[in-house]
C-alpha cells in the first residue's frame, strides 16, 4: 500500500436513498412501485454523476432494497444503511406516505426529502407532512420540492430540484466525511491567537472529530532519530532544488544568514513537510522502518502548527511545510491539500476544511491585513481603483499557510481557477511553481530562519472568504463574504505590498457589496471580520456553506448570498421568515449542536 492509498482508507461514507411509498396494496402501492423507485434510481445517478470524494472517485449511492411503505420497511432501509456506511439521508416520493412510519429517525445525519410536485399523487404533501414530524421530533431535514407542475409518470428531474439535491449533498457529504477524522494540534497557542486555543467542544460536538495534540518536539525527535523515510527526503529535497526558486533575502544585510545556513534550512523544512504529513495520516513506509506507531498517524484530515513563537524563534518557520502541504501537489505529484493551519488558529482551519470539502480545492489561509479604501490607493500612488476594485480592497496576506493553487495559474476555459487535484495538469502544477519565489524568511519576526513563499494571486478569480468565531455564550458562528480576486497594475501592487512584508504571498480581494449591513461598504466587511484571518476558497461557494453551517447548527452572522439560494432545514422557517438571519440564531440554539 502506498502512501496515497493508506491517506484514504477509511472508507468514504455512502448516500442513502430511501424511496417511500404509500402502503396500500391491492392498488395504489403496486401502480407507483416503478416510479418510486425510478425516483430512487434517478436521484442516485444525479448525485453519483455530479458529486466526487476527496480522493476524485464517484460519490457512492445506496438504494434501499424496497421501497417503503411502512415501519418495518424503514427498519430494514436503516439496518441496510448502517451495514453500508451510509452517512446521509435522502428520502424520495412521488406520492402520499405515512409520515412516522416511513421517515428516517436517524437523527445525527444529514436528511433531505424530495417530494414530486405533481397532483394525481401527492408527493408534496407527503413533503409537508413528514417535515412537520421531522420538526416535531427534533430531526431537521432538507425539504425538496419543484416549483413547477410535473405530470404523473414524468421522469427526469427538473433543474430548480437539481441544484437543491446537489447542494443538499455536497454539504452533507462535507458533515459526513469529516465526522470520525481528527485535529491534530501541533504545538498550542501561538502568539496569543485566541483561535488557537483548541475547543474541543467545537470539534467534538459541532463537527464530530476528535482532537489530538502533539508537542512540535516530536518534529525535533523525528528529525534526529531519523524517523521518516529517507528515500522519500532525498526525492523531495532534489525536486525542491529543481521546482521552488530561492527569492532575494530581504533582511538587512546585518542579519541574513549564510548560504550554508541557508542550504541547511533548506533541508530542515522538507524534513518538517514530511513529518507533519505523517504525523497527521500516518506513512505505511515508517512501519517498514521500525516505527509502527508513528506509521499509524492521527487520522487527522485537518491539522495546525503553532510554529511562533516557541519554534520559529529558533528553529526555520513552518511556512514552507504548510504552503506546500496545502497546495494540490508536491514531490509526488498531484494529490489531495493536506490541510494546515498556521498559528495553529483551528477555527480558521475549521473554515479551511468546509471550504476543502465543498469544492475539493486548495485553500488560500490569510491574515486579513488591511482595508485599502479607494482614497487611501489614490493618496499613496496616485491610481485610482477601477473595476471589482473600485470601492476598495482588502489586503489578505501572511507568510505559510497560502497554497501555492493560489497564485492562479491554473485555469479552465481561459479564465483563472483553483481546481481539484484530479484535473490539474502537470504544465499547471509548473506555473503555480514559477509563480513563486521562496524568500529567506524575515529574521526579525523569525529568528531560526526558513523560507515564506511569496507569490501574488491572479485577478479575476470568483472566491468565498470565510471564518468561525466562537463566542461565550453564543458559541461558533460563521461569517464568509463573496467576492473577486483583482490585479493591481505592477507599481501600485509594489507600493503596497512593500508597505507590509513584501515576501509574504498577497491576495487582492474585492467583496461584492450588496448595499446593507455588513456588506455597505468595503470598510464594514473588514470592520466586522471576526478575527485575524480568513480562509478563501475558489468560487461562490457562499450558499453551500450556509447550508453546511445549518447542518452543523453553526449560525450564520455575514454572508453576501442572494437570498433566494439560501436552502436550510425546513423548520428553519418556524423560527421566522422575515428576518431570516435571526431566525438562523434561534433555530441553531434551539436544536443545539449535531453531536450533543
Ligand atoms: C510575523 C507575524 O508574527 C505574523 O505571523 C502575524 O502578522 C500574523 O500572521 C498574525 O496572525
Ligand atoms: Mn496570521
Amino acid at each position: 500500500m502506498n502512501n496515497r492509498e493508506h491517506r484514504w482508507s477509511r472508507p468514504f461514507p455512502k448516500i442513502g436513498i430511501r424511496p417511500t411509498i404509500d402502503g396500500r396494496r391491492k392498488g395504489v402501492r403496486e401502480s407507483l412501485e416503478e416510479q418510486t423507485m425510478n425516483m430512487a434510481k434517478a436521484a442516485a445517478a444525479l448525485l453519483s454523476g455530479n458529486l466526487r470524494y476527496p480522493d476524485g472517485t464517484p460519490v457512492e449511492c445506496v438504494i434501499a432494497d424496497t421501497c417503503i411503505g411502512g415501519v418495518a420497511e424503514a427498519a430494514a432501509a436503516a439496518d441496510k444503511f448502517a451495514r453500508s456506511g451510509v452517512g446521509v439521508s435522502v428520502t424520495v416520493t412521488p406520492c402520499w406516505c405515512y409520515g412516522t412510519e416511513t421517515m428516517d429517525m436517524n437523527a445525527s445525519i444529514p436528511n433531505a426529502i424530495w417530494g414530486f410536485n405533481g397532483t394525481e399523487r401527492p408527493g408534496a404533501v407527503y413533503l409537508a407532512a413528514v417535515l412537520s414530524a421531522h420538526a416535531q421530533k427534533g430531526i431537521p431535514a432538507f425539504g425538496i420540492y419543484g416549483k413547477d407542475v410535473q405530470d404523473a409518470g414524468a421522469a427526469g428531474i427538473p433543474e430548480d430540484v437539481r441544484e437543491k439535491l446537489l447542494r443538499f449533498a455536497r454539504a452533507a457529504l462535507a458533515v459526513a466525511v469529516m465526522k470520525g477524522t481528527s485535529y491534530l494540534s501541533v504545538g498550542s497557542v501561538s502568539m496569543g491567537i485566541a483561535g488557537s486555543i483548541v475547543s474541543e467542544e467545537l470539534f467534538q460536538n459541532y463537527l464530530g472529530m476528535r482532537n489530538e495534540y502533539v508537542d512540535m518536539s516530536e518534529l525535533v525527535r523525528r528529525m534526529e532519530e531519523e524517523i521518516y523515510d529517507k528515500e522519500e527526503y532525498g526525492l523531495a529535497l532534489a525536486w525542491v532544488k529543481d521546482n521552488c526558486k530561492e527569492g532575494p533575502d530581504n533582511n538587512p544585510a546585518a542579519i541574513q544568514t549564510s548560504r550554508e545556513r541557508k542550504d541547511k534550512d533548506w533541508e530542515t523544512v522538507v524534513k518538517m513537510a514530511l513529518i507533519v504529513r505523517d504525523l497527521m495520516t500516518g506513512n505505511p513506509k515508517l512501519a517498514e522502518l521500525g516505527f509502527g506507531e508513528e506509521a499509524l498517524g492521527h487520522n487527522a484530515i485537518l491539522s495546525g502548527f503553532q510554529g511562533q513563537r516557541h519554534w520559529t524563534d529558533h528553529f526555520p518557520n513552518g511556512d514552507f511545510m504548510e504552503a506546500i502541504l496545502n497546495s494540490s501537489f508536491d514531490w509526488n505529484g498531484r494529490r489531495a491539500p493536506y490541510l494546515v493551519a498556521t498559528e495553529n488558529d483551528s477555527l480558521n482551519g475549521v473554515a479551511m476544511l468546509m471550504g476543502y470539502l465543498l469544492t475539493h480545492t486548495a485553500q488560500i489561509f490569510a491574515d486579513v491585513r488591511t482595508y485599502w479604501s479607494p482614497e487611501s490607493v489614490n493618496r499613496v500612488t496616485g491610481y485610482t481603483l477601477e473595476g471589482a476594485a473600485e470601492h476598495g480592497i482588502l489586503h489578505l496576506i501572511n507568510s505559510g499557510p497560502a497554497a501555492l493553487d493560489g497564485t492562479g495559474q491554473q485555469s479552465r476555459d481561459g479564465a483563472p481557477v483553483m481546481k481539484p487535484y484530479w484535473e490539474i495538469t502537470e504544465e499547471e502544477v509548473d506555473k503555480c511553481l514559477g509563480e513563486t519565489s521562496w524568500r529567506p524568511a524575515a529574521v526579525e519576526y523569525f529568528r531560526g530562519g526558513g523560507y515564506s513563499s511569496d507569490f501574488l494571486t491572479k485577478g479575476g478569480m470568483p472566491v468565498t472568504m470565510t471564518r468561525i468565531n466562537l463566542v461565550k455564550g453564543l458559541g461558533p458562528v460563521l461569517q464568509l463574504a463573496e467576492g473577486y480576486t483583482v490585479d493591481l497594475p505592477d507599481h501600485v501592487h509594489d507600493a503596497l505590498d512593500k508597505r507590509t512584508d513584501p515576501t509574504w504571498p498577497t491576495t487582492w480581494f474585492a467583496p461584492i457589496l450588496t448595499g446593507e449591513g455588513s456588506f455597505r461598504d468595503v470598510y464594514s466587511v473588514m470592520d466586522n471580520w471576526g478575527s485575524n484571518h480568513g480562509s478563501i476558497s475558489y468560487g461562490h461557494i457562499g450558499a453551500d456553506l450556509i447550508t453546511l453551517a445549518a447542518m452543523l447548527r453553526i449560525p450564520v452572522s455575514m454572508h453576501n448570498v442572494d437570498e433566494k439560494n439560501i436552502f436550510r432545514p425546513r423548520v428553519w422557517s418556524s423560527f421566522g421568515t422575515r428576518d431570516e438571519e435571526a431566525a438562523d440564531f434561534r433555530a441553531c440554539a434551539n436544536f443545539g449542536p449535531l453531536y450533543n
